[in-house]
């Protein structure tokens, strides 16, 4: 039987080892603190919940992965240990209804934010009870706490943990963009369910009718999960949830968990973690138990009202101490951006719907060797490559994160220094999967969030993809049409177009960043313009007269307007 339950993609290979590791441990208390502290440290450095499942004699039978906020149980146990990443150790509904279901005969939350662990467990007269212990009791106290093995109402062995979704969509792009975030979020599709949405109901979101007709439909399919593509405030999550007794999942927390599963580097991962912080912060107020879900598996977690307050600082706390370590990261990548600035290598960046082939591109253009997959978000950390133009000048290409539309705005906050700073370059490609039929409203998307990021004034070539696959030349031409910039029409795939691609790079670079040899005179008092000229240029000749200095140097071509009244 399977050891290791859930999705391990993505998981470094250090993390996995040592969760393989857990395999061999014989719990002889209850909770020793080497295992607490493994359990909550890998759950925190992967932000997601993990479930182990012990026997009456303290062996471990499986090891089970969910998401930032779940995660499934795979089959029965006598004591499942499950942690909280950035939560309280407060057991939700949920938790305590896979007792109620027999799946286990007690269960135990270790959260990252309480020194007290509560274990719920089946007393003498087969009804639940609720414990609480510190950490140091739980190192002393044995497992025979738990009671007599088999008080379980019913044993259900090997539960099926696919997630099967209808989901809810308001058009047929919204559609087909929430089906493809289910296929990258691992969830199994059943069907779609189209609804014009003519307004929205402040409590469900969609109107009685339809929540009563959605719930018809997925008893018809079996489905246990519906996925809505809109962000549902609170209310309405718990609301639908009620009402058609299936969990139910909106659009944002989908992309969160998608970007908390994929995100690699330090930086990647502080990013997704602060933006799912600020998501559940709203989230808390007044919601006391009813955060926690109806359905299968250990669920979202509930932290109590009385430890309201005591939650909510410390998770603003958090938030401050994740911001001010992000600003620490950023403030070195912006050093290293500084040199490269001084070293006059022009920076190209990457930039693009999801999925468009822009890790395809940056292989295949600097021998690099990027996740590229068929999956939106393969790429959320960045990957700077250095790359010849045939002119045989060098540049620097880097591969960002990719869009979609209505991304969660605590992404884009979190996301936005990042991309301000790999976009703020010399030239930004704007890659586009010109085979999708929605492509045109792509390049919107992409468009507002570069003028969002007030970078629209650096030079833009887009570069349509995947013409292999587009042999309806009619589209071409409506996607060609009225184009605000330049473009070239590529196939990453299978290479055609690359030279016109590389040959266009280099003439706006070289138009671009061409230096202009100059001599100015600057007056004392403007002296400082002088460093700019250093930084961005150099200097042939400094003179000092009395009246000021006469520079004789060469600037890059973008800073030579701001100097230009002092030319001689
Ligand atoms: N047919 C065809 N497929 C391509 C082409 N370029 C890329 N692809 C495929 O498109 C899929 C997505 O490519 P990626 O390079 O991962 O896309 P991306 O823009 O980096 O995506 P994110 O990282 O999610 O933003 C992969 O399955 C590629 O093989 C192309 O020119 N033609
Ligand atoms: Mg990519």
């Amino acid at each position: 039987m399977k050891f290791i339950y859930g999705n391990t993609d993505g998981i470094r290979k250090h993390l996995l080892d040592k969760l393989s590791q857990i395999r061999g441990y014989q719990f002889d208390k209850l909770l020793p603190y080497e295992m607490y502290q493994q359990l909550l440290s890998i759950s925190e450095q992967l932000n997601r919940e993990i479930a182990i499942g012990i026997n009456k004699k303290g062996k471990v039978e499986f090891i089970s992965i969910g998401n930032s906020q779940q995660v499934p149980v795979p089959r029965n146990s006598y004591l499942i240990i499950h942690t909280h990443p950035q939560a309280t150790s407060e057991l939700s509904e949920l938790d305590l209804s896979l007792i109620h279901s027999g799946q286990t005969q007690a269960i135990m939350a270790i959260g990252s934010f309480s020194d007290t662990i509560q274990i719920a467990k089946i007393d003498d007269s087969h009804g639940l009870t609720v414990e609480k212990y510190t950490l140091q009791d739980l190192a002393q106290k044995s497992l025979d706490i738990i009671g007599v093995e088999g008080s379980r109402k019913n044993k259900i062995e090997d539960i099926d943990l696919t997630e099967k979704a209808l989901l809810i969509a308001f058009d047929e792009e919204g559609a087909l963009e929430l089906e493809e975030l289910c296929k990258t979020a691992g969830i199994q599709v059943l069907d779609c369910e189209i609804i014009k949405l003519r307004k929205i109901h402040t409590g469900l979101f969609v109107g009685k009718g339809k929540i009563v007709e959605i719930k018809n439909k997925s008893q018809v399919l079996q489905a246990n999960l519906l996925v809505f593509d809109h962000e549902l405030s609170p209310v309405q999550l718990r609301n639908i949830e009620e009402i058609t007794g299936q969990k139910v999942v909106d659009r944002t927390t989908l992309i969160l968990d998608i970007f908390a599963q994929r995100a690699q580097s330090r930086e990647g991962k502080l990013q997704v973690e602060l933006a799912q912080l600020k998501h559940l912060l709203p989230r808390l107020t007044g919601q006391g138990n009813n955060l926690s879900r109806l359905g299968g598996g250990v669920g979202t977690r509930g932290p109590g009202e009385t430890k309201l307050e005591q939650d909510r600082r410390k998770i603003k706390k958090k938030i401050v101490l994740l911001t001010q370590e992000l600003a620490e990261i950023q403030k070195h990548r912006q050093n290293q951006h500084k040199q490269r600035a001084t070293n006059n290598i022009p920076h190209i960046c990457l930039t693009g719907y999801t999925n468009a082939g822009k890790s395809t591109l940056l292989n295949l253009l600097a021998n690099a060797n990027v996740l590229a997959e068929d999956k939106l978000f393969a790429t959320l950390d960045t990957t700077t490559r250095r790359l010849q133009l045939p002119s045989g000048r060098w540049a620097v290409l880097t591969d960002t994160v990719g869009f979609i539309r209505n991304l969660p705005p605590g992404l884009i906050a979190a996301f936005r220094a990042t991309l301000e700073e790999h976009l703020r370059s010399d030239l930004i490609l704007h890659v586009v999967d010109a085979s999708n039929p929605f492509a045109r409203q792509h390049i919107k998307v992409v468009e507002a969030i570069i003028k969002d990021l007030n970078l629209e004034t650096i030079k833009q070539l887009i570069v349509f993809n995947k013409i292999d696959l587009l042999n309806d030349l009619d589209r071409l031409n409506i996607l060609l049409h009225d184009l605000p910039s330049d473009y070239v029409c590529i196939s990453a795939l299978k290479k055609t177009g690359i030279d016109e691609l590389l040959i266009k790079i280099d003439t706006i670079l070289n138009t671009e960043n061409v230096y202009k040899d100059t001599l100015w005179f600057f007056p004392y008092n403007q002296a400082s313009l002088i460093s700019l000229i250093r930084k961005h240029g150099h200097i042939v000749e400094e003179k000092y007269t009395d009246s000021g200095i006469l520079i004789k140097g060469r600037v890059e071509n973008r800073y030579s307007a701001q100097l230009e009244i002092y030319e001689k």
